[in-house]
This record gives C-alpha cells, sequence and structure tokens, in this order.
C-alpha cells in the first residue's frame, strides 16, 4: 500500500504549465502575480492561463468580443432562474444550478476537441458573471441589465451588477480583485475540476464540481464568513475578547491560514493596500483597523497570517457588494483558472484514482434482519 498523506498534503498529483507557487512567490505562465495585477487587465490574464501566452492587440480584441458575444445572450430569464432568485435562494446555490441548466442547452457540451473546448470555456466564463449579477437584480425585483460592448469584464460585472457605470476605483479594484484570484495551482476547487474532467467528463460539469468545492468556509467561502466576523465584532475594542475566545475554543479565525503558504500570501497585501483606500474612502475605516488587530493577534499567538479572503471581505462590502456575493465574485474570477486547469487534464489525462487505506470491520457475515 503507498504512503498515507491525510488531506494530500505535499502530495504531487502532476504536471501543470498553469501557475507556480515558490515559497511566497506566486506567478502565472510565468509572469509574476505583482506585474500583472499592477498592468494586465482580466481578459488577458484568462488568455493567458488558457493559451499560455500573453494575446497580442488584435487577438486580444477578439477574445473580448467573443466573451462579450456570450456575456450577453445568457440569459437567465428562464422561469426556474427567476424563480430560486426570488426565493431569495443561496447565492453560491444559484450559481451552482445556473451553470449546470446552461450546459443542458449547449449541444456541443460533450464534444472534446480542444477547440470544442475553447468554445465552451468562453461560454462558461462569459455566464459567471451575468449569471450572479442577474441573481442579484431578480431577487430585488430589479430588471436584469445587458453588457456594454465597449466595457471591460471587470467594469460591465460591476455595471450589470449595479445598473450604473462604476467609478474608476471601482472598476480598477474589481479588475485588481479578479486577477489576483484566478488561479493558484492545485486549490482544493481546482482539483476538484481536475479529477471530474480526468474521468473525461465535460467542462460544465468539471465547473459545477469546481463551484461547489469553492462553496465551503475553509476554501473560497471563507471571504463572506470573514464579513461575518468583522460585523459580529462590531468594534476595535472588542477585538481582543473575541479572537482570544475562539483561539481558547480551538476555533479557526477565518481568513486565515493557508495550507502551502507559511510565510504569508503574497496576494492578500494587495487586498490589505485596497481595503484600507476603500475602508477609508466609505468612511468604514473601523473595517480594516479590527482586520488589523486581529491579524496581529493570530499570528503573535499561532505564527498564522491573512490569506486572500481575509482583505477581499472589507473590498467587496466597500464597494456595496451583498456579503453572500463574496464568493460567487471569487468563482467568477477562478473559473479562468479552472477552465484552464481542465483543458490542461484533457491535453495529458490519467484518470485520478487514489486509494484508501482500510480501517473498518473485517470478516462480517450477512445476519438476517430479524436477528440485528
Ligand atoms: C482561497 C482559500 O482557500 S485560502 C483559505 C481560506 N480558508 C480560511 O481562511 C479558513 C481558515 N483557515 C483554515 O481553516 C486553515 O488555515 C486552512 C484550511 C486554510 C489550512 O489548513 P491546514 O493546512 O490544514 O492547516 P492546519 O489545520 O493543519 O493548521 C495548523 C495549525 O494551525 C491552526 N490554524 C490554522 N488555521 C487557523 C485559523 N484560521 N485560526 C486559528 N487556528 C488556525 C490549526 O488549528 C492547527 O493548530 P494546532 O497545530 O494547534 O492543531
Ligand atoms: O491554494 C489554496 O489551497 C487555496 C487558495 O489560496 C486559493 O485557492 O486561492
Amino acid at each position: 500500500m503507498p504512503e498515507k498523506s491525510s488531506g494530500l498534503e505535499g502530495v504531487v498529483i502532476g504536471e501543470s504549465r498553469i501557475s507556480s507557487i515558490i515559497g511566497t512567490k506566486l506567478t502565472y505562465c510565468g509572469y509574476e502575480i505583482d506585474d500583472l495585477a499592477e498592468n494586465a487587465e482580466f481578459e488577458e490574464v484568462i488568455f493567458l492561463l488558457w493559451n499560455d501566452r500573453l494575446p497580442n492587440k488584435e487577438e486580444l480584441a477578439d477574445f473580448k468580443a467573443k466573451l462579450f458575444k456570450f456575456m450577453s445572450v445568457t440569459t437567465n430569464n428562464s422561469e426556474q432562474f427567476k424563480a430560486f432568485a426570488a426565493n431569495k435562494g443561496r447565492a453560491m446555490a444559484a450559481l451552482r444550478t445556473s451553470i449546470s441548466y446552461i450546459g443542458i442547452f449547449d449541444e456541443k457540451a460533450d464534444d472534446m476537441n480542444e477547440d470544442a473546448n475553447m468554445n465552451k470555456a468562453i461560454r462558461i466564463q462569459a455566464a459567471m458573471p451575468a449569471v450572479v449579477a442577474d441573481f442579484e437584480r431578480l431577487r430585488n425585483g430589479l430588471e436584469t441589465i445587458k453588457p456594454k460592448e465597449e466595457f471591460s469584464f471587470a467594469k460591465n460585472f460591476l455595471y450589470m451588477l449595479f445598473g450604473e457605470e462604476p467609478t474608476d476605483t471601482q472598476v480598477e479594484a474589481m479588475n485588481k480583485a479578479l486577477i489576483l484570484h484566478a488561479d493558484h495551482e492545485i486549490n482544493a476547487s481546482t482539483f476538484t475540476a481536475r479529477v471530474c474532467v480526468a474521468t473525461l467528463s465535460d467542462l460544465y460539469s468539471g465547473t459545477v464540481a469546481a463551484i461547489g468545492a469553492l462553496k465551503g468556509p475553509l476554501h473560497g467561502g471563507a471571504n463572506e464568513q470573514v464579513m461575518n466576523m468583522l460585523t459580529e465584532i462590531g468594534s476595535v475594542d472588542n477585538v481582543e475578547d473575541y479572537v482570544y475566545k475562539k483561539l481558547e475554543n480551538k476555533e479557526k479565525i477565518m481568513g486565515i491560514g493557508h495550507r502551502v503558504y507559511k510565510d504569508g500570501d503574497p496576494r492578500a497585501k494587495y487586498l490589505e493596500d485596497m481595503a484600507k483606500r476603500l475602508t477609508e474612502e466609505n468612511g468604514e475605516s473601523e473595517l480594516y483597523d479590527m482586520s488589523i488587530k486581529i491579524a496581529e493577534i493570530v499570528e503573535k499567538e499561532k505564527g498564522l497570517l491573512p490569506n486572500v479572503d481575509f482583505f477581499s471581505a472589507s473590498v467587496y462590502h466597500s464597494m456595496g457588494i451583498p456579503h453572500d456575493l463574496f464568493t460567487p465574485i471569487f468563482a467568477v474570477s477562478r473559473t479562468s483558472g479552472w477552465l484552464a486547469h481542465m483543458m490542461e487534464q484533457y491535453r495529458n489525462n490519467r484518470l485520478i484514482r487514489p486509494r484508501a487505506e482500510y480501517v473498518g470491520h473485517v470478516g462480517r457475515k450477512y445476519e438476517p434482519i430479524e436477528e440485528r
């Protein structure tokens, strides 16, 4: 029997050209995350992850046009969608179900060639922001908003969500957040997507499986939990009591710690900067001050540092985004990484099927029901 690794910690599951984590350095296809966060548009990063190179001007224009086309044809006006939005259905569940639902109507869903998969990838990526925005509007009894061709992905996402043109600061913050969350090696949701398509299942199925994995509070779901925690704490004066009590009870502080980064998450500093700026502009800098105090105590007591989810909560809150849409926004971004990984998996596929050490009963015999 091969060696056991709980949580597959430290296990290398194969090769990838997509993102690399070395110490606290994160790169996408060889480009440092800092370089991309400072200079790129999210659409360029999606293209990069899917093609292993940045697009030229014409390729980017063509790619944006395709994304736009599918963002605008994704009408979430089906009766089912309206019903779960009107019932104030849960946002991640709505997203998961919507992607599955859209997949039903793609006649080429099971075509496995590279071109067909690239087309499906564009459809899925483009559908994500539209589904999140439409869900938010429909549950509030509002009309859905069509994207505009001249707007970027980040700008359209905010525009479809709020129904008015976002400010440059908001667009810049959303663009950066989308880039910073786009890919992260073999995290739990990406691994889930790869396991799913390694059976030669389709990209819709892999995306739906990945959304389910991202939803959990130990992964992408942590950003909403961070906001719940900040709301519950309420003021800087209450931080110490709250954090020490949690630690004494061996409870987790959300948004802190990481399976791979033990010396800090390189994405957190960007979100921290944005959180500082945006909370100040919003007159809610206490949210930032509380976050800093929480992080200081947990670092002092446990040696653990904030991950990408910690400051993204105050960033999204400052932008006026409802708290249950924080994790769906993570999904809008991470879909780019999931799709890149699934297409990479197809190119060099092998069924993913590990083993388990059996620790259950042995040698039992079937007992007739009357004798149990
Ligand atoms: C995008 C993302 O997915 S980033 C991660 C988002 N998730 C969170 O923010 C949830 C909070 N954090 C956690 O639960 C964890 O740090 C994880 C799941 C992210 C990583 O967990 P693991 O690699 O399994 O670390 P592990 O659970 O072994 O932790 C090691 C020790 O640190 C403690 N610890 C880890 N994270 C935290 C935390 N957030 N708060 C308090 N203690 C923590 C553990 O209890 C454990 O303590 P012990 O040695 O006294 O038992
Ligand atoms: O890599 C991980 O385990 C979690 C994470 O930070 C991410 O998915 O962005």
